[in-house]
């Protein structure tokens, strides 16, 4: 059993506001007994690629974070620290860092698939105009077993969380932040698809919702089980969703349901 905490943030344009925010979310997760716990995409920042170059920070030397190490070490947590925009000389990447519950980083994903996307009468963004894509997929160990990364978008493209999969891992994790377009329409059906296909665990952590945002976060953080049925999810509003997995039930599905083993991948 792992309990786990996604913390669903009210981002501001005030860097220390949401480091703040951050601390007081990662507090209430571990007074529930949290053991990880989860921020949102670009959690420091607002999700406007106007703003990435300004609240860039070098990992692992900056503020932001100092602050997620101390606070991970404060309550002895694994967390994820959602993701914020990284400096590397003069590109920017959308990162997000794993800690140990020492404060250690063990792991940092670059998002891979970069948001650039036009739906007419909806959503209009290219982050590519700003950031860089990663070129890693990743995966962590913990006392569980292993846990992979991805950031929002990179939920879209299947072959990744496969991938995570066959390397082993039981959980996915995905700091994100849909919009009011994309997220009605499409974000249970990622999470649940992603679970029911591999036969594990989702988990998406989104900013909580802002209509003063020039990018208005859809919310609703979400934890799916291997049977692609939603355990737990929040509403729009900011709050930190406890939650207890229970890892037996991958086997329980895998066996039942034996696709994991029925696959012919020598046919596709
Ligand atoms: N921040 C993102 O990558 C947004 C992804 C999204 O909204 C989608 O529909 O995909």
């Amino acid at each position: 059993m792992l309990k786990i905490a996604l913390c669903q943030l009210p981002v501001k344009a005030d860097k220390h506001e949401n480091l703040n925010q951050a601390a007081s979310m990662v507090q209430e997760a571990a007074s529930a007994g949290a053991q990880l716990a989860v921020l949102p995409e670009m959690f420091n920042c607002p999700y406007d690629i106007h703003c990435f170059r300004n609240y860039a920070e070098n990992i692992p030397s900056g503020e932001t974070v100092n602050h997620l190490s101390a606070l991970a070490r404060t309550h002895g947590l694994f967390l994820i620290g959602g993701s914020i925009p990284e400096l590397v000389g003069e590109l920017l990447y959308n990162t997000s860092i794993v800690f140990d519950p020492k404060g250690e980083i063990i792991a940092k994903h670059r998002k891979a698939h970069l948001f650039d996307v036009c739906v007419k009468n909806g959503i209009e963004f290219t982050e590519s105009q700003v950031l860089s894509a990663g070129n890693t997929t990743t995966i962590f160990q913990t006392p569980w077993g292993k846990f992979g990364v991805e950031i929002c978008y990179d939920i879209r493209f299947p072959e990744l969380t496969r991938k995570m999969a066959k390397e082993g891992a039981l959980l996915v994790i995905v700091p994100a932040a849909f919009n009011m377009t994309t997220g009605p329409a499409h974000w249970e059906l990622l999470f649940r698809s992603r679970a029911l296909d591999n036969q594990i665990f989702m988990l998406g952590t989104s900013p909580a919702r802002n209509f003063q945002a020039s990018y208005v976060a859809y919310g609703h953080s979400i934890a799916v089980n291997p049977w692609g049925q939603i355990l737990a999810q929040l509403d729009e509003k900011p709050g930190v969703l406890i939650v207890d997995l229970d890892f037996t039930q991958i086997e329980e599905v895998r066996e039942a349901l034996p696709v994991w083993k029925q696959r012919r991948e020598n046919l596709y």
